[in-house]
């Protein structure tokens, strides 16, 4: 039993898992999106320039990779603090920031914007997608890589002595890629050795959650110790939908907020809307998945701030709770997908 077991880890030290409370399971707080630029359709590259006006909202909200400076959520911190302060008072008590290498990471910023505004804040481990990978990192052993994600856990990343509490999210594309693949097998093994939570970002194609997972349980992964991300923009059918959560990872449903015609990373998804995605956890509720379900807004954008009339980190607190009730989720259980579900989850074995 490591001095870790039984506890979860934020950006400030251990902490009991009772203390969490309400917790968005996957948000980014300082990041850059830079490598998922998407350019403008054409005969927009004016408004691409500079769209943060009010006649602009809309465009932002349907084209939001389409900006570059839209994708530097680094150049937020005061907005986001200001934000962190509302999801406390609107009863937040947690947030695991799901920022890896390849994101900009920032962990003293996080470790300062835990103390100034009392959320608790959990940092991320591993590497996100494969054009994010350095040279070096490709040419990298799953040994090595396994070193490097159990020392940001042990005693801290990016040179600093700030330790991450999650290993992801890892990145992963579709086909995923030989690097892409490594990283995952040095997941799985770092999760062996240290009994933590681990959280995936699966390739766009409804097959890729769980090739992600065969790769994982292959190499000794704690599948249900395990969050699958995105599902809401990955897997559409029903059946499918089924067949995915019988292997016995957590299911998240983070893109809340998000709002778009046209997905551009892949144009044959339609976007759910809320009202969709609630309905989804409704029917997996009924199915009996509610131990299983975690929820975020996986905010990436400077156009998902409030500031710049976006939703927020305190929607699904403040709109989405009060519309899952309507749609027949009890409070038992939406307490379950906002506090007891994270809190397992997070808890190292
Ligand atoms: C930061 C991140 O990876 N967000 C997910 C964006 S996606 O469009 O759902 O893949």
């Amino acid at each position: 039993m490591s001095q870790l077991s039984g506890k979860v880890q934020t950006v400030l030290g251990l902490m009991d898992p009772d203390q969490l409370g309400r917790t968005m399971t996957h948000e980014h707080l300082t990041m850059s999106f830079e490598c998922c630029y998407f350019p403008p359709p054409v005969g927009d590259e004016a408004v691409a320039e500079n769209p943060f006006h009010m006649r602009h909202m809309h465009w932002l909200r349907q084209n939001p990779y389409s900006c570059h400076e839209n994708l530097l959520l680094q150049q937020e911190t005061s907005a986001v603090r200001d934000e962190l302060l509302v999801y406390r008072k609107a009863g937040g008590g947690t947030i695991v920031e799901n920022t890896t290498t390849g994101l900009d990471r920032d962990l003293p910023t996080l470790k300062q914007l835990a103390k100034e505004t009392g959320v608790h804040i959990i940092a991320g481990a591993g590497y996100y997608v494969d054009c994010t990978h350095t040279e070096a990192t490709k040419k990298m052993s799953v040994e090595k890589l396994t070193d490097i994600i159990v020392s940001e856990v042990l005693h801290g990343a990016d040179g600093t002595d700030i330790r991450c509490g999650v290993i992801g999210e890892i990145g992963t594309g579709w086909p995923i890629t030989e690097s892409e693949t490594k990283v995952l097998r040095a997941a799985a093994h770092a999760q062996t050795q240290l009994g933590c939570p681990v959280i995936i970002h699966p390739g766009r194609n409804p097959a890729a959650p769980a090739e992600v997972v065969r790769i994982l349980q292959e190499a000794g992964g704690d599948i249900s110790k395990t969050v699958m991300s995105h599902l809401d923009r990955t897997i559409f059918d029903d059946g499918e939908l089924l067949e995915f959560a019988k292997l016995g990872s957590y299911l998240e449903y983070d893109l809340f907020g998000t709002e778009m015609l046209n997905y551009p990373y892949n144009m044959e998804v339609d976007m759910p809307s809320d009202c969709q995605r609630v309905k989804t956890l409704a029917f997996l509720v009924k199915e009996g998945y509610e131990d299983k379900i975690v929820v975020a807004h996986d905010i990436h954008t400077k156009n998902r701030l409030t500031k710049y009339g976006g939703h927020g980190y305190s929607h699904i607190l403040k709109n989405i709770v009060p519309k899952m009730l309507m749609r027949g989720i009890s409070q038992h259980q939406v307490d379950k997908i906002l506090i007891d579900n994270p809190k397992r989850w997070l808890t190292f074995k």
